[in-house]
C-alpha cells in the first residue's frame, strides 16, 4: 500500500468476493487497519463487491471504512440507485467481450448504471470469476465507443501491467486505469515493485 501512494497511486481496492484469489473478510481486524492506513495515506478506498445486497455492501462500507463501493457482479440497478442514496460513491463493472465491440453494445450495457450516477469501470467478462481475468479489452473499440461519450466517467482495466499499460492509455484516451493482476507475483500477492513500475508507465 505504501508503494501505491509513494509512487502516485490514488486508490486501492479491498476485494470481499470470498471466491477470489483477493478476498479479504471484512470482520477481520487486519481488514480494518488496512482500511486505516490506506485513509492515513489519503488513498481512496473500493470495496468490490459481487451480488451481495445493497444493505449488506453499505453495512460493510461503513464499518471497514469505505470511500466508494464497486458492483462488479449482476448487480439490478436498484442496488446502484439505492446505494447512491445514502451518498456512496458507485462504481460500475461493465463487463466486455474480449474480442471487438460495437459503440452500441457498451451504450446498451452502460446507459442505466451512468443515468444512476456510476462511474463506469470497463474490464472483460471474465465469467463466474467476474473480475480479475488478467485479460485485455479490444482498446479501438473502447476508444470509439469513448470518444462519442466524452462526459462519461470511466476506467479502463482488464490486463493492465506495466509492460502495457502506457500503450493502453494511449490507445484509448483513458484518464484512469485499473489493474489487479498485473502487479501481482505470483499471482494473489502484491508485488512492490510492478506496482512501483505500473504507476510510473501510467503517469509518466
Ligand atoms: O480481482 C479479482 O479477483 C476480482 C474478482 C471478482 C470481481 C472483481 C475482481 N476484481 C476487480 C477489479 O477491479 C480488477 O482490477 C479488474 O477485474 C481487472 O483485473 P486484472 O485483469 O487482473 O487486472
Amino acid at each position: 500500500m505504501r508503494a501505491v501512494e509513494r509512487s502516485g497511486g490514488d486508490a486501492i481496492g479491498l476485494n470481499f468476493f470470498p471466491n477470489s484469489v483477493r478476498y479479504v473478510d471484512p470482520q477481520s481486524p487486519a481488514t480494518g487497519r488496512l482500511s486505516r492506513l490506506a485513509n492515513e495515506l489519503g488513498l481512496l478506498r473500493v470495496g468490490v463487491f459481487v451480488n451481495e445486497s445493497a444493505e449488506r455492501m453499505a453495512a460493510i462500507a461503513a464499518t471497514v471504512g469505505l470511500d466508494a463501493i464497486q458492483l462488479h457482479g449482476d448487480e439490478p440497478i436498484e442496488s446502484a440507485e439505492s446505494l447512491r442514496s445514502m451518498g456512496w460513491p458507485v462504481l460500475r463493472a461493465i463487463k466486455l467481450p474480449r474480442g471487438g465491440f460495437a459503440a452500441a453494445l457498451m451504450q446498451e450495457r452502460s446507459a442505466a448504471w451512468v443515468a444512476a450516477g456510476c462511474h463506469l469501470l470497463l474490464d472483460v467478462d471474465a465469467g463466474s470469476a467476474h473480475g480479475g481475468s488478467g485479460k485485455t479489452l479490444d482498446w479501438p473499440s473502447v476508444a470509439a465507443w469513448a470518444q462519442g461519450h466524452r462526459s462519461v466517467g470511466w476506467t479502463l482495466a482488464g490486463g493492465l501491467k506495466p509492460e502495457n499499460v502506457r500503450r493502453a492509455i494511449e490507445a484509448t484516451g483513458a484518464v484512469s486505469v485499473d489493474t489487479a493482476s498485473g502487479v501481482e507475483c505470483p499471482r494473489g500477492v502484491k508485488d512492490e515493485s510492478r506496482i512501483r513500475a505500473f504507476i510510473a508507465a501510467a503517469t509518466g
